[in-house]
């Protein structure tokens, strides 16, 4: 007790000289970067790097050591809390990258940096972030000094956990602000306390518009990491937002591994004198140096057989897998996982919850498995444990999205390999990439060695209905995404072989796309059916339209934080979905497509499911999944189907004549009754002469008959006046027999 006083004074003069000390440090960390500021527009690279063991900070003669120099973080003019933090993370040496952005950022330089995927350019703007706010001794009180922003959720976070080991020793208050997390309230309520935001542009505006008393006013630095991807025109608008709400006056910094050139997009962020820092730009090739890069053409109703077999060969690897959307990554997921591969599987896309997001995302770091993904992952992250190989099962959109997806591998010090599959109208790929000094090789794949998993699929979508629902989904996204490229050097719908490829899905018949239409064309080979066409009826919409709606598209894909007018531009889920297998919401959505292939048709039960055409075959073993893979047995399945297909559909097209011929003589009849009402009198006239056939003995005139046959009566009567036009096949007796068929195929 009688200590207490004494040890208050004594913390409080502990205080008062700690915070002495600090202020001093912050002093000489002043003087010495105003000394030895690096030459504006100068390269630090171009430098002599100091010797080692050179004295650091002020010299014996009062002056300072030259930090532009530096090659270590202990060279550079850091706190000591920062210096610390560094050494405990094992940050020694400094990559390029931040030898070359370092000293400048931290004389308070606007900087746009560009380096290589996993050379360490995170580093490069938060320890700037973090000094900046220290050296103005930034507090609670202060409000928001620093704004993060990052297009995807799972690198925002993962910049969170850099900050934080950067920040270790420091006493600011920082938030992670992204969308999909249940506790937005919470935010709102602390959110006006803290002092660095690492945060989407979703979640950003959100709380600059909904948030009381939210400003950034003071806002120091402002950083986005993966700047293009942010200026690109799927954040334009809420980047605009949100930048309108920042003060001018601020320090900016934007990295990429794939850098703007755009004037307008950094005039709209109003950077001065901006460092131009790209340090690769001379370099043989814009892709980590230890990355193997291969490609090969894979047909696309090969390319799940060669993804199959891929991750078969490759039990041992950590595996990052792409594809285009995240409806062909839960499709492809959940059918390999159905197949037992022998290693574990996981994926990751945009349309999951956000808690899964991360789970999957730290179980990939942690384990050896495959990850299949959209680019929801492609950019940033930087997974814990090298990853041996990055799939791009489909072609990425352009160049750039092709070096950050390779970019999850050969990080840092590490090597890696990649491979990517394109279509023969994809292989204009190459070319592109070469040209951007892309060192790729493009490779014959073994096909000995390609182990068919078409048939396998064909057996589980059978007896998992939702699995078909999914690969039909699937399969319609895919020609979406493909459609909506805007490079149609590369992406063009009209050369793939759809039905094969709906067929390779296990698909029994493909699914109708809403926005093509389907045409005979001399491309296809026999047993296919239809070419896609571009549906011109309505009009193209104008390119920048289009170009808007693929970004958000894409954005949607990844589930970015995106403001309600930019989601409002696209198309609802299921839009362009016309699945067999579900009843369509919209009237207008059930169409009928008369050109399908013979022996297509669906079957659907009493309460209108449909039945998937080898569900028979299913139910009568469902023990295992792999149970229909008997060869003979389903062939004779098959075989059997097809002429019971054929035979209702021979009937069917019969009635088909018969309605159309019915409808044909009604018409001619209505024309004669305009005439005959002038004849013979009213209607009342007419309909009572009908009902009264075979009363009166009298023949009924034809035209009366007709018109009644459209009324309530029962079949058999309806037979009997048809029977009176036709007297080969009776409508009834033809509907019966079509009936029968049907419930044959149910039994
Ligand atoms: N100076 C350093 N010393 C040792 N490791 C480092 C250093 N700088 C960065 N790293 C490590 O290198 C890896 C890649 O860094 P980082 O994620 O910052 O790369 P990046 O350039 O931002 O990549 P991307 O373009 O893919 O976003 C990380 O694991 C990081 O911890």
């Amino acid at each position: 007790m009688g200590n207490k006083p004494k040890s208050k004074s004594k913390s409080k003069a502990d205080r008062k000289e700690r915070r002495s000390a600090e202020l001093d440090e912050i002093s000489l960390l002043n003087e010495w970067i105003e000394s030895q500021k690096p030459d504006s527009g100068s390269n630090p690279l171009a430098l002599k790097p100091l010797p080692d063991n050179a004295p650091v900070g002020r010299l014996h003669d009062g002056s300072f050591s030259a930090y532009s120099a530096a090659t270590k973080f202990s060279e550079l003019p850091l706190s000591k809390k920062t210096m610390d933090a560094l050494k405990k993370a094992g940050y020694v040496k400094m990559t390029e990258i931040q030898r070359a952005s370092l000293p400048h950022a931290l004389c308070g330089r606007d900087v746009l940096g560009a380096a290589k995927t996993g050379s360490g350019k995170t580093l490069a703007f938060v320890i700037p972030v973090v000094e900046k706010l220290h050296k103005e001794r930034w507090g609670p009180e202060d409000g928001v000094g620093s704004i993060i922003i990052s297009p995807t959720r799972e690198l925002a976070g993962q910049l969170f956990d850099v900050l934080k080991t950067v920040g270790k020793f420091h006493n600011f208050s920082a938030g992670l602000l992204i969308g999909g997390r249940k506790d937005v309230e919470m935010e709102k309520e602390r959110v006006n306390e803290l002092n660095i935001l690492v945060c989407t542009p979703g979640r950003l505006l959100q709380h600059m518009d909904e948030t009381p008393n939210f400003e950034c006013s003071q806002l120091q630095i402002l950083v986005l990491d993966e700047a293009d991807r942010i200026l690109d025109v799927g954040f334009k608008k809420s980047l605009n937002a949100i930048v309108s709400q920042l003060p001018k006056h601020r320090q900016t910094m934007l990295f990429s591994a794939t850098q703007t050139k755009s004037v307008q997009d950094l005039a709209r962020l109003s950077l001065k004198d901006p460092e131009y820092i790209s340090v690769h730009e001379k370099a043989e090739s814009a892709t980590p140096s230890r990355l193997q890069q291969t490609a090969m053409t894979v047909p696309l109703d090969q390319k799940l057989d060669m993804l199959w077999s891929f991750v078969k060969a490759h039990l041992n690897s950590k595996i990052l897998v792409f594809l285009s959307t995240c409806k062909q990554v839960k499709f492809v997921y959940e059918a390999f996982k159905k197949l037992r591969p022998g290693i574990p599987l996981k994926c990751l896309h945009g349309r999951m919850k956000q808690e899964r997001r991360i789970n999957i995302y730290s179980q990939f770091c942690e384990q050896r498995s495959v990850l299949f993904c959209t680019d929801v992952a492609a950019r940033g992250l930087d997974f814990n444990k090298a990853v041996d190989w990055v799939v791009q099962a489909d072609c990425p959109d352009d160049v750039a999205s092709y070096i950050h997806r390779v970019g999850r591998t050969a990080r840092y010090l590490s090597g890696g390999r990649s491979v990517l599959f394109l279509t023969p109208s994809e292989m204009k790929m190459i070319d592109k990439l070469k040209a951007a000094k892309v060192p790729i090789q493009v490779i014959k794949p073994n096909m000995k060695r390609l182990q068919p998993v078409s048939g396998l699929l064909s057996s589980l979508l059978v007896k998992h209905s939702e699995l078909q629902e999914l690969a039909a989904k699937a399969f319609i996204r895919y020609m979406r995404c493909i459609h909506i490229q805007k490079d149609k050097d590369v992406f063009e719908v009209k050369e793939l072989p759809i039905d094969k490829f709906a067929a390779s899905m296990g698909l029994p018949l493909t699914p109708n796309i809403r926005f093509v239409k389907k045409l005979k064309g001399k491309q296809l080979s026999v047993g296919e059916s239809s070419v896609l066409e571009l549906e011109t009826s309505g009009g193209e919409p104008p390119a920048e339209i289009k170009r808007q709606k693929a970004e958000t598209n894409k954005l949607r894909e990844e589930n970015l934080d995106l403001p309600a007018e930019l989601l409002s531009l696209n198309d609802s889920e299921d839009e362009d979905v016309e699945l067999p297998t579900r009843i369509s919401k919209k009237k207008k959505k059930l169409k009928i497509n008369i050109h399908r292939p013979v022996g297509t048709r669906v079957v659907f039960d009493e309460q209108g499911n449909t039945l998937p055409p080898l569900a028979r075959v299913a139910g009568a073993n469902n023990d295992d999944d792999l149970s229909l893979l008997d060869k003979d047995k389903r062939n004779e399945y098959y075989k059997k189907m097809r002429e019971e297909l054929m035979k209702v559909d021979k009937v069917d097209k019969v009635l088909d004549r018969q309605r159309r011929r019915d409808k044909r003589i009604k018409e001619k009849v209505k024309r004669k009754r305009g005439l005959g009402d002038e004849e013979e009198g009213s209607d009342e006239d007419l309909s009572g002469s009908g009902a009264d056939e075979g009363t009166n003995g009298r023949k009924p005139k034809r035209s009366k008959i007709y018109f009644n046959s459209d009324s309530d009566d029962d079949g058999e009567t309806r037979g009997k006046k048809e029977s009176a036009i036709d007297d080969s096949i009776s409508l009834a007796e033809q509907e019966a027999l079509a009936l029968k068929l049907l419930d044959a195929m149910h039994q």
